[in-house]
């Protein structure tokens, strides 16, 4: 498999009037990876899309789409496939018509019968656009982003208002398409998404890329938490903690496995209960709590 990047963006900037949205951006998307622009609102993540996209032009900085600039149509539309946040189809279209039109502006050749099926949409063929709920317009959003099944596919927020069997139905259409080498750009704000099947995530902030890595890299520069209550008259704690007036207990560790022990052990020669023990990994929500503080 090759290993020159899909996306390849250097030293990014992009200003809208005197406001820097994105500065000295760089990050790589390799082949058939998911790679997951996470970030806070306004972190400049679908600013960075729409010029990866060809949508728009940066102030300074070089990105290159397979090698191209996102800028020659030509080279790059017919192998992206592009979910927008919203894609201002025509309202007066049918469903079946829309989807007829983005095979024709994507370059790219399917059988739209097949791509209705795939966002479940056949039984919403006849409707217009302005007639589709929320949800069926974001499906319809999805249709422009898998027609003709392309080597790269950048979703942004693609399951935003879709209830769980569609989103379910939206993740089952891109395991598949990963399964057949595409690579995947996403930016999402539910958090367990990305934890669960990016390969690679960036952290933006502030229109600067704060972190950078998979789940595990992220999440162990954070300590993970054990929590209970103690009654009222204990021995001394066996690790350092924060008790707090109401006798809840934190303790922080890098080591959870074994001050686990530690603290289990403890209990068990002291014949204290731990009341409402619970020990946790951190998760991706505490990496991007810490970030936003
Ligand atoms: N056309 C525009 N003109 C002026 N400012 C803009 C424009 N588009 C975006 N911005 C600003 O640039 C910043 C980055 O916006 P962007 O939409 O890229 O962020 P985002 O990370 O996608 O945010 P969110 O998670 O809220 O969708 C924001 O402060 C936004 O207000």
């Amino acid at each position: 498999m090759s290993t020159t990047p899909v996306i390849d963006v250097d030293r990014l900037n992009l200003t809208y009037g005197d406001f820097h949205a994105v500065k000295d951006l760089s990050f790589e998307v390799r082949p058939g990876e998911l790679y997951a622009l996470l970030g806070t609102n306004g972190a400049g993540k679908t600013s960075t899309l729409e010029v990866v996209e060809g949508h728009r032009r940066q102030t300074s900085g070089t990105v290159r789409v397979f090698g191209q600039r996102p800028g020659d149509r030509r080279a790059v539309r017919p192998r992206m496939g592009v979910m927008l946040q919203e894609s201002g189809f025509s309202p007066d279209l049918t469903v079946r018509e829309s989807v007829g039109l983005i095979g024709r502006l994507s370059g790219r050749s399917d059988d739209v019968d097949r791509v209705l099926d795939l966002v479940d949409l056949t039984d919403r063929a006849g409707r217009r656009v302005s007639q589709l709920s929320g949800g069926e317009k974001r499906r319809l959003d999805f249709a422009t982003a898998v027609y003709g099944t392309p080597e790269l596919i950048v979703l942004d927020e693609p399951t935003t208002g879709l209830d769980i069997a569609s989103r379910d139905a939206v993740w089952t259409t891109v395991d598949r398409l990963r399964e057949n080498g595409a690579t995947i750009v996403l930016t999402t704000h539910y958090l367990e998404e990305a934890q669960q099947r990016a390969d690679r995530i960036g952290l933006m902030h502030q229109g600067t890329l704060h972190r950078e890595g998979t789940v595990s890299e992220l999440t162990r520069s954070l300590p993970a938490v054990i929590h209970f209550s103690l009654p009222v008259a204990t021995p001394t704690l066996p690790l350092p903690a924060v008790v707090d007036g109401a006798g809840k207990v934190r303790v922080e560790t890098f080591a959870l496995q074994k001050d686990l022990h530690v603290l289990l052990r403890w209990a068990q020669d002291h014949s204290v209960e731990l009341q409402g023990l619970e020990a946790g990994p951190t998760r991706l929500d505490d990496v991007f709590r810490a970030l936003s503080n």
